[in-house]
């Protein structure tokens, strides 16, 4: 990864020409020159991101999986002070690839949990009946209490 060019707002700010195009999303910066046209979004989203940090706006149209594939396609190096996310994800050019990490991380978590889970449903459902048992036996013995007077 050392490798990886740097680039710095300033330079990327340079490319905001519909012929030459970057932007910057999670800290890496893409020249999306080629794909102008092709941006199935259409090329004015693009031109209004150019040479911008446009990383928001790329989160908030809610891009496919297919599209953060993509962006390693367009991946030319690293911008070294952008802000990174909030959430900061993956260190390699692809950025926001975390849903299938995050689903996976999840079930291996509740797999390892998954006897714990169990011992709790086993308690829940003891402490339930024992619950209804009592009610019930105090309802029998009030009804029966006033039977007798
Ligand atoms: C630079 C990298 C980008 C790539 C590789 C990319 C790729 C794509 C792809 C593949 C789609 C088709 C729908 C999908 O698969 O999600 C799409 C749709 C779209 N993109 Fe992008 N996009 C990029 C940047 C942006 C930016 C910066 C914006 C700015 C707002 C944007 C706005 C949109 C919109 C509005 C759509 C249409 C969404 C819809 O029809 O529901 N894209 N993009």
């Amino acid at each position: 990864m050392s490798e990886d060019k740097q680039y710095t707002m300033e330079e990327v700010s340079k490319h905001d020409k519909v012929d030459d195009l970057w932007m910057v999303i999670n800290q890496k910066v893409y020249d999306v020159t080629s794909f102008v046209n092709d941006h199935p979004g259409g090329g004015d989203y693009l031109i209004q991101n150019a040479g911008k940090e446009a990383t928001n706006e790329f989160l908030d149209v809610g891009h496919s999986q297919k599209a953060v594939d993509m962006l390693k396609d367009y991946y030319i190096g690293v911008c070294t002070d952008s802000k990174p996310l909030q959430n900061p994800l993956s260190s390699n050019p692809i950025p926001i690839s975390t849903e299938s990490p995050v689903i996976k991380s999840t079930e291996s978590s509740s797999n390892n949990n998954n006897n714990e889970d169990k011992n709790k449903d086993v308690t829940t459902t003891i402490a339930l009946v024992g619950g209804i048992v009592v009610a019930v036996a105090s309802i029998a013995f009030f009804t029966f209490a006033k039977i007798k007077k």
